[in-house]
């Protein structure tokens, strides 16, 4: 569904430009739910907004489904942004009207993209758990409540891609949990493809694939399998190595990212040695010159040598 390839993003403020993605690589398979992590600053934002077509890629590959979004041009971008996907923020006020009621904030999508369907509208209230909210004024819901009507209205349009943004951000945990097995139903029920943006490590650990984005590339995977609790970076990511198998990310050109505290441990810093002996590749810090041979008869008559030499 989802391929970026060398994806990149420079922000140009002034005389500042930031490198905010720097050759990304990911691949998101048709139908899949899964979670990007990574430090503040990382790249997360940015790669959903490209995704989600709010911004625009400076160099690279995008393609979303048949759509490439490097050359996708405006008018296309209003048409993928209003069928293709679908997105929630943390600050769902952005995508929620107050003084509209639940339903009546799911209807005006598709009344707007000359969609309407109420039956499906209630329908997908009923998925979020809120048939008994229809007729609420959004200001007469909980922060919980007002999140669920936001993923509502992010399927209004039938999507099949949905971009989540710190989801659970602004959520307790019972409703953080509660949110998550309601994407898992969409994602079942619906086939469409989920892509949760977030620090919350316990969501991400409930997903089949979470990816760890560092310095806007793609870092470590974690894939869902039975079972050892994993860190990246000495920073315990909640996955559980019984649940999730960590793996490095090469690119086609067998690029990796090596987690700077290992580079610091070994005092790697821009060399390394790399040896194969069949079955593990090492990377170590490399070794020292040896020594210049010394002649002792000029030594003591304090020459130097240089390659075995007198000088
Ligand atoms: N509009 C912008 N103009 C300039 N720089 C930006 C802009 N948006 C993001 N950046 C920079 O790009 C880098 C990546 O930012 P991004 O918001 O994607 O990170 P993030 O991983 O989502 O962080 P957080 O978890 O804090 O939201 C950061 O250095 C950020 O300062």
């Amino acid at each position: 569904m989802i391929t970026c390839e060398g994806l990149v993003k420079i922000y140009k403020t002034d005389e500042i430009e930031v490198v905010a993605l720097q050759g990304l690589n990911i691949q998101i398979d048709d139908g899949e739910l899964m979670a990007i992590i990574g430090n503040s600053g990382s790249g997360k934002s940015t790669l959903l907004n490209i995704l989600g077509g709010l911004d625009r890629p400076s160099a690279g590959q995008v393609k979303v489904g048949d759509w490439d979004l490097l050359k996708i041009t405006d008018k296309q971008l209003v048409d993928y942004k209003r069928h293709t996907v679908g997105f929630i923020w943390q600050n769902n006020a952005r995508n929620l009207v107050s003084y509209l009621t639940a339903l009546e904030n799911v209807e005006m999508p598709m009344m707007l993209s000359g969609n309407y369907d109420p039956a499906y509208a209630k329908q997908l209230l009923d998925w979020v758990g809120l048939s008994h909210r229809l007729n609420n004024k959004l200001q007469e819901l909980s922060g919980g409540e007002q999140q669920r009507v936001a993923i509502a209205i992010s399927l209004a349009n039938r999507p099949r891609l949905l971009l989540a943004d710190e989801p659970t951000g602004s959520v307790d945990t019972k409703t953080a949990d509660m949110i998550l097995s309601i994407f898992q139903r969409l994602n079942k029920e619906l086939g469409v493809t989920i892509v949760i943006v977030t620090h919350d490590m316990s969501m991400a650990g409930k997903v089949g694939r979470v990816v760890a984005i560092r310095d806007g590339m793609t870092s470590s995977e974690f894939i869902a399998r039975t079972s050892s609790v994993s860190t990246i970076e000495g920073v315990s990511t909640g996955l559980t190595g019984e649940a999730h198998e960590e793996y490095v990310v090469l690119d086609r050109a067998g690029r990796l990212q090596v987690p700077k505290a290992y580079l610091t441990a070994l005092n790697i810093n821009g060399k390394a040695t790399m040896e194969f002996d069949g079955d593990t590749i090492m990377i170590k810090a490399p070794r020292a010159l040896p020594a210049m041979p010394v002649n002792e008869e000029q030594d003591s008559s304090n020459s130097r040598t240089v390659g075995g030499k007198l000088k």
